[in-house]
């Protein structure tokens, strides 16, 4: 008889960022982070974890209404059940529960990452085996600051932590982010991709005008430039310009997918074990991309390094990742609740090989930055 699911626990932990975070709808000074705990009835523990970017100013779930879902609906259902079969209780919660995708994902890498343990797998191995043991990873310039941006750029190109760079843009008038975009480009030249991440903060007049001097500017990537609901102007931009379009909001699994691909829709998608809920369906989008010719990319919702970490174990077991991955959420903490952090590296990041995740909590760290309410 194998072992059934003794405690779920999940725990608020705040960690302040390196810098100001600025983002199209908010500024992050901290990041918020639900750490879930399963306990089996043998003593092994399974790590999970959600966060959001910016909290309700970005989506529907908060850290405190995931952690409310997780103790108030999901801990009941689940407490008792055999904890290997992972698609059963997937399948359960996503019957008993609309929406709620972030808690969702939080609990299915925690029982992966218990499974992991118990079998003496890793994450990846579990899913079907790595192809990858290191991953591109970009960094993310959003200081606000266009002299402060270079200065980060520069230095991550020297020491090569990172030779690509996303820039979130969005909350300024267009011309001025123009100006801010260019000016980084400029500075680091050729060597280094620069795709910028809009946050659906345009209309599609704006993003018109604006794509044609992000193309002129030598931009490679513009990320979710209109609203997440407007999938035909997504359509029209990617058949108006060679620039192409990532579709993050837009897109949470494989059947939104599908729709805009059906649609016409040309370009690349940022997959997330966040919006899908989890990474079997973060993965189910890899089949639909590739039918559809359409670009994969890693995506983060600034995870720290336990929700990277499961990111990282889906993302290795794609054959071609177009563009990257984008898991530098750890590194943009001012420190970690693990006793092991990532090891980013060579412009990347090297997938952990450990049981599950491959990641040990620090409990003193983490006891020290819990909420305490
Ligand atoms: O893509 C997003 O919208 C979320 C996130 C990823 C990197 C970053 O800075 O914010
Ligand atoms: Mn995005």
């Amino acid at each position: 008889m194998s072992a059934t699911i003794h405690s779920i626990e999940a725990i608020l932990v705040d960690i302040p960022t390196i810098r100001p975070h600025k983002l199209s709808m908010t500024t992050m000074g901290v990041q918020s982070m639900v750490i879930v705990r399963i306990k089996d009835s043998e003593g092994l523990e399974g790590l999970g974890e959600a966060t959001t970017i910016g909290g309700l100013s970005y989506g529907p779930e908060s850290p405190e209404s995931i952690k409310l879902t997780i103790d108030t609906y999901f801990k009941p259902q689940l407490i008792g059940q055999l904890a290997d079969n992972i698609n059963t209780l997937r399948v359960m919660l996503e019957r008993s529960t609309r929406g709620n995708r972030l808690a969702k994902s939080a609990i299915e890498t925690a029982l992966w990452d218990l499974y992991g343990k118990r079998t003496g797998r890793s994450l990846s191995a579990l899913l079907g085996g790595a192809v990858h043991s290191h991953l591109p990873v970009l960094w993310t310039l959003a200081s606000g600051d266009t002299t402060q941006d270079i200065h980060e750029a520069l230095g991550f190109i020297e020491t090569r932590r990172h030779c690509d760079f996303k820039l979130k843009i969005g909350s300024r008038a267009l011309m001025e982010d123009i100006r801010h975009v260019a000016a980084i480009k400029e500075a680091v030249g050729d060597t280094a991709s620069v795709r910028v991440d809009v946050n659906q903060a345009w209309d599609e007049s704006t993003a018109a005008k604006g794509m044609a001097e992000l193309q002129a500017a030598g931009i490679d990537l513009v990320e979710q430039p209109t609203p997440m609901a407007d999938l035909a102007s997504l359509v029209r931009l990617s058949e108006k310009f060679h620039l192409p379009i990532l579709a993050d909001e837009a897109v949470a699994n494989a059947k939104d997918l599908y729709h805009l691909a059906a649609l016409g829709f040309s370009g690349a998608v940022a997959m997330k074990i966040a919006k899908a809920g989890g990474p079997l369906r973060a993965l189910e989008q890899a089949a639909v991309a590739s039918a559809a010719g359409i670009g994969l990319y890693g995506g983060t919702l600034l995870e720290g390094t336990i929700g990277t970490t499961a990111a990282l174990h889906a993302w290795s077991t794609c054959e071609k990742l177009h563009w990257g991955t984008e898991m530098f959420g750890p590194l943009l903490m001012k420190d970690d609740i693990v006793i092991q952090p990532l090891n980013f590296h060579n412009n990347g990041v090297d997938l952990p090989t450990g049981p599950g995740l491959g990641i040990e909590i620090d409990e003193e760290k983490l006891a020290f930055y819990r909420r305490k309410d």
